[in-house]
């Protein structure tokens, strides 16, 4: 047996996990407590029964497990992760009777944020609740007034100001952020308050603990504890007294959590590749953890994704990158590189080779938002076929019908490889993920193959006059890249980019491989 499945977790709590897989899909009509508005919302989407993830998760909140426990879910790319939290918070918000920011979500990307978002966006209004986002899409001030509700001084002219609420307020229940838009609020924003949070969820996790975004974890949990201290400070009082808009948590003696007389904010974290290292899990400050993971591996791949290496002339990756798109025929596929700049390159030289037969675009952090917006309705709508793309930019990323990725570059790590195989074969459909290697990255790849748990990759080869048939115009191709990257860094050092001179020019004595 290979070491990494045998390795026991330094975290006691995560040593006896719930196992996922012991979990059947349940159809909605056979799930206990679930809200029948929330059930008809469902529907809407085409959900007739719940993943395995999202009935483990429904157990341990709405179930018996009732929200005692901060949940952690390390699950498979694809399995339902945002359903599994968005819909037990949204059932639990639902009896709630006045509005303020009860349940923030935070993702590592604005794409990514706005993904999840349109799934709490097809549930919250049907039992009433607003969901807001904070991830930059719209100016500061567009973003302010959509979260933060003044109180009207018209309406009010005639009324004591003792009386009327008039400091502003939250006006959503659910807010999806990014951290730095997050922090831009807590900063800044007048009315933004975290005072009457009850969920918070870190989706993402692994992520989002690796970088510290403005030290925003920290500062939420700091911000989130105070109004327990706060809170607890007002021992002597009646919790009637403190006014509706407090949320009467509720009481967590029941497990020994002595000293806590409200009930607490509840953290779920998710990811399909949790990380399990105590110095990054503690930063979450996580209160009585429970594990949900999937079998007792500690990387799965999908079910029905089938995985290919392809063996290349390193000097004519290009070429192979290009046979093999030919030969899947249009179908929709991401293209993953190393680096922003390797994606661009790529790009850039797929675009000299002339009339391809396929659409394909660029997509990374070197673009404006709202180019890459545009570019990924293109892709979701089927106007592109093909994406080439950056890790960063495509984690979590949920798009129907793709049907392969392609590793252009190896991918460094075993969870690299997860993440982005995991654009395919989501939600039960089948998908194929394809790593094109120089002969000597074989046998490091073999290795990392066999941490994802896959010892199934077999060898794809491609017939030979597909690469040769495009031999006479690539050398033209790469003479064309090279005057083109040449020129874009004049260009680009001309209006000033000083910096980016110097990386330009030793850029362009690149290979493209
Ligand atoms: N119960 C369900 N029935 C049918 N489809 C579902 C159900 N739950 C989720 N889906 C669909 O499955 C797909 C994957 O869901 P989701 O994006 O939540 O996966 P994930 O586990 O978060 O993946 P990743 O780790 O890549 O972020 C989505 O297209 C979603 O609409």
């Amino acid at each position: 047996m290979d070491e990494s499945k045998k390795r026991v977790p330094h975290l006691p709590w995560m040593r006896n996990p719930v196992d996922i897989d012991l979990f059947d899909e349940r159809p909605l009509s056979l799930l206990p407590h679930l809200d029948r508005r929330l059930e008809v919302a469902l529907r809407k989407m085409n959900i007739e029964s719940l993943f395995p993830v999202q009935v483990a998760v429904w157990q341990e909140t709405i179930g018996p497990g009732a929200f005692e426990r901060d949940i952690c879910v390390n699950s498979p790319t694809g399995s339902g992760k945002t359903l599994s939290y968005a819909l037990p918070i949204v059932q639990a918000l639902a009896s709630r009777k006045i509005r303020c920011l009860r349940a923030l979500v935070v993702l590592p990307t604005r794409d990514l944020a706005l993904q999840v978002k349109e799934v709490f966006d097809a549930i919250a209004p049907a039992v009433g609740l607003r969901v807001g986002s904070a991830v930059g899409q719209t100016s500061i001030a567009d973003e302010i007034s959509e979260l933060i509700q003044r109180p009207n001084l018209e309406i009010h002219a005639t009324l004591d100001p003792e009386y009327i609420q008039m400091e502003p307020r939250t006006s959503v229940d659910i807010l999806v952020a990014t951290p730095g838009r997050l922090m831009d609020h807590i900063n800044m924003t007048k009315g933004f308050s975290l005072e009457h949070l009850r969920y918070l969820v870190v989706d993402e996790t692994d992520r989002l603990l690796r970088e510290a975004y403005q030290s925003w974890l920290p500062t939420v949990i700091q911000l989130t504890c105070s109004t327990d201290q706060e809170m607890l400070s007002h021992e002597t009082v009646d919790p009637a007294f403190l006014g509706s808009l407090i949320t009467v948590r509720r009481s967590g003696v029941e497990r020994g959590f002595k000293g806590k007389r409200y009930p607490r904010l509840v953290k779920m974290i998710l990811s399909a590749t949790l990380t399990q290292d105590p110095s990054k899990i503690s930063q979450l400050d996580l209160h009585h953890p429970l594990l949900l993971t999937s079998g007792n591996k500690r990387y799965r791949l999908p079910e029905l994704l089938v995985s290919y290496k392809l063996i290349c002339n390193s000097k004519l990756k290009p070429l192979y990158l290009v046979a093999l798109l030919q030969e899947l025929k249009g179908e929709k596929c991401i293209v993953f590189t190393s680096s922003v700049e390797s994606t661009h390159r790529l790009s850039t030289l797929l675009k000299f080779l002339g009339e391809l037969p396929f659409q394909f675009s660029e997509y990374s952090r070197l673009q404006r938002q709202s180019v890459r917006s545009k570019t990924l309705k293109a892709f979701r709508e089927g106007k592109l076929e093909v994406l080439i793309a950056t890790d960063a930019m495509t984690r979590g990323m949920d798009v129907e019908g793709i049907r392969n990725v392609i590793n252009y570059d190896m991918p460094p790590y075993v969870k690299t490889y997860i993440h982005r195989a995991g654009r395919t074969a989501r939600a039960g459909q089948s998908g194929r993920c394809f790593t094109l290697l120089r002969k000597h990255e074989v046998k490091r790849f073999d290795s990392m193959l066999k941490k994802a748990d896959d010892n199934s990759c077999t060898l794809h080869s491609l017939p030979a006059d597909s690469i040769e048939s495009l031999l006479p115009i690539y050398s033209s191709a790469l003479e064309k890249l090279k005057e083109f990257v040449e020129s874009e860094a004049r260009r680009k050092s001309s209006i000033g980019f000083k910096s980016a001179k110097g990386n330009k020019r030793k850029r362009t004595t690149h290979k493209v491989e």
